[in-house]
């Protein structure tokens, strides 16, 4: 029987579908540990939650391994070239936790233009003034958002600003298709032209040679001082120390970070003394009725790979990596994951 070894915690919701559907059919293995990892190198299928997998760990997977698949979308913890020689495929839940990370995008965008932390710990101390907070909140209404990647997360961004009022500008680059752009109602800018123009930028694209740090110290001295960062892509997009030194010399109206570099940052990291910074712990991707949707699609995949289809084509983040594989589905062979104008 082949084996399915899940990697991390799964959301328990996630977890009973995935033990119901390899009932019977799959030998199931969970561990929490690269050392507990060491005793199922045997696995034939890797479900990836919260642990990278680098070069070292991919190269002393059996032979058996297919088929790495991320619990989420990410895969910059994974070395998908070292995956791809040893003929793993690697996969991720293209588009499945799209909603999730985008209503928090939103709900971080209304935290901090209203400052939710202040007002909560006001009603706390069973104050009733705020008339000083009220003077230093805003509306989306009528601001400019600029979304730094429209990918699948970036899209619903853009549909949820712009039901609020809000004119939307993007930058990616692979630019949407015209009737694209019409439809969700945004404006593309050159990078540079967004970050000056924007009363919010939100981050929403993946962590790459190229987009490590590339809000840095210069990115950000072209923001408006009255311009509010939010990222809830991956926090090694943003330089951290950079980011820190605005928000503390008041160079930014503020930011919020669902994604950090080296989260969980400790208790007494000085972030948290800021009072214009919004930190969440990495939860944009995950709900209660969401993590039905990502074990289901994992297990979709799975059975494609039993059934010799291969993964939904979209998924895969590693085609070029790897050699020939024996997959009949046709579409496999056409299109690739990262291929931008697949939603
Ligand atoms: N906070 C969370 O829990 C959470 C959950 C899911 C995804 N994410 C992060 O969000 C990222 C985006 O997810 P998605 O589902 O929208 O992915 P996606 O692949 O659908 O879209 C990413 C978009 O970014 C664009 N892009 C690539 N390089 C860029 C650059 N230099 N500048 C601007 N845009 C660029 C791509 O062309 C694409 O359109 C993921 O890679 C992941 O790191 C975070
Ligand atoms: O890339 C994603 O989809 C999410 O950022 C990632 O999956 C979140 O990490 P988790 O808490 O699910 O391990």
């Amino acid at each position: 029987m082949n084996k399915v070894v899940i990697v991390g915690r799964v959301p328990d919701a996630g977890r009973k579908i995935l033990y119901e559907r390899c009932a019977g059919r799959y030998d199931v293995a969970e561990v929490l540990s690269n050392k507990e990892l060491a005793k199922h190198l045997d696995g034939t299928y890797y479900i990836l939650r919260g642990f990278p997998m680098g070069a070292a760990e991919i190269e002393k997977l059996g032979g058996d391994a297919r088929l790495i698949h991320r619990w989420g979308v990410g895969f910059d913890a994974v070395d998908i070239e070292a995956a791809g020689k040893k003929g793993i495929i690697v996969s991720i839940c293209a588009g499945v936790n799209s909603q999730p990370v985008a209503e928090l995008t939103v709900m971080l965008m209304l935290a901090s233009l209203r400052h939710l932390p202040e007002l909560m710990s006001r009603a706390k101390a069973g104050r009733k003034d705020k008339e000083d907070i009220i003077a230093r909140s805003w509306l989306i209404s009528g601001k400019r958002v600029g979304l730094v990647g429209l990918g699948s997360i970036g899209r619903r961004v853009a549909a949820a600003v712009g039901g609020m009022g809000a004119e939307v500008t993007y930058y990616d680059p692979f630019r949407a298709a015209p009737e694209t752009e019409k439809e969700l109602g945004v404006e593309f800018l050159p990078l540079d032209e967004l970050l000056k123009s924007s009363d919010i930028v939100s981050l929403h694209m993946p962590l790459l040679d190229s987009t490590r740090h590339l809000i840095d110290a210069a990115a950000l001295a072209k923001m408006k001082p009255s311009a509010l960062l939010v990222n809830t892509a991956r926090g090694g997009i943003v330089d951290t120390e950079a980011l820190l030194k605005a928000l503390a010399g008041k160079c930014l109206f503020g930011a919020a970070l669902d994604t950090i570099e080296n989260e969980p940052l400790p208790a007494d990291h000085p972030a948290f003394s800021l009072d214009n910074l919004i930190i969440t712990p990495h939860a944009g991707g995950n709900t209660e009725d969401n993590n039905r949707n990502m074990a289901a699609y994992i297990m979709d995949n799975i059975d494609a790979m039993e059934s010799g289809r291969g993964p939904t084509p979209r998924s895969v983040v590693n085609r070029q990596f790897l050699g020939k594989q024996r997959i009949s589905d046709p579409l496999w062979n056409i299109r690739t994951a990262s291929d931008p104008q697949i939603f």
